[in-house]
């Protein structure tokens, strides 16, 4: 059990997930809330260079099980090295993706057996769920033209349509399932449209952070 509250933001590749987390972070640091940013994979150093690894190309296809070891390697790191500590210490861990984008790239686009997943995920987290997820959804070509524009495509962005309309579905799926955990953002309108529909948001995260 921890006094913190665990964010993660999700979605596809240009979603605007790195633009709306640091509004966020700067709208709670500006309320008194200590903040921590961070990102999967990744977000220590050791996790930083696995997920280097992973977001290369290699001249060997990598295989799907490799591929989501290797997420749970990272996130196993980070949740040891800066997540739990940080939720230990009250304060509020706003992450870049987590688990529900295993389920999504590793399940949805790669089609690994959700329950598989779900086995490393009580393994490697025991009961730690994210308290509050915002899923940021926009069409799949929207977000690939965003993430063109930014320059070299890595290893998931060079991947076919196909792939991130199974992302996208299953990100959505999720969310219709868990309503309670999750708050769906629609990304696909201009910056001061989405940050308007955060404006409910920070409120809720300022309502749960005074009932602990
Ligand atoms: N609402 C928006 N309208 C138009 N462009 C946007 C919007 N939000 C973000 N962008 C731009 O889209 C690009 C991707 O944004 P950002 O890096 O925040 O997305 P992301 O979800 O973190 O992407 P990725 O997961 O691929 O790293 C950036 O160039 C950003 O300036
Ligand atoms: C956590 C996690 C991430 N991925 C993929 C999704 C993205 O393509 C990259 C991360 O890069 P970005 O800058 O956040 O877009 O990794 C994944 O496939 N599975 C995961 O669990």
């Amino acid at each position: 059990m921890h006094s913190g509250l665990f964010i993660t933001l999700e979605g596809p590749e240009g979603a605007g997930k790195t633009t709306n987390r640091q509004f966020l972070a700067e709208q709670l640091q500006q309320a008194g809330y200590e903040v921590v940013l961070t990102r999967e994979p990744g977000g220590t150093g050791l996790a930083e260079k696995i997920r280097e690894l992973l977001l290369a190309q290699h001249d060997e296809p990598v295989a799907v099980d490799t591929e989501l070891l290797l997420m749970f390697a990272a996130r196993a790191q980070h949740l040891q090295q800066l997540i739990l500590p940080a939720l230990q210490q009250g304060s509020i861990v706003l992450c870049d993706r987590f688990t529900d984008a295993t389920y999504a790239y590793q399940g949805g686009g790669r089609g690994i057996d959700p329950q598989r997943i779900a086995i490393l995920e009580d393994f490697v987290q025991g009961g730690l769920r994210p308290d509050l997820t915002l899923l940021f959804d926009l069409p799949v070509a929207e977000g690939m033209a965003r993430a063109r524009q930014r320059g070299r495509l890595d290893r998931f962005e060079c991947e076919h349509e196909a792939f991130f309309v199974a992302v996208r579905t299953t990100y959505l799926q999720r969310a219709q399932a868990s309503p309670e955990r999750f708050r769906v953002i629609n990304a696909g309108l201009p910056l001061s449209g989405v940050q308007q529909q955060l404006l409910p948001v920070l409120q809720e995260i300022g309502a749960r952070c005074a009932g602990r």
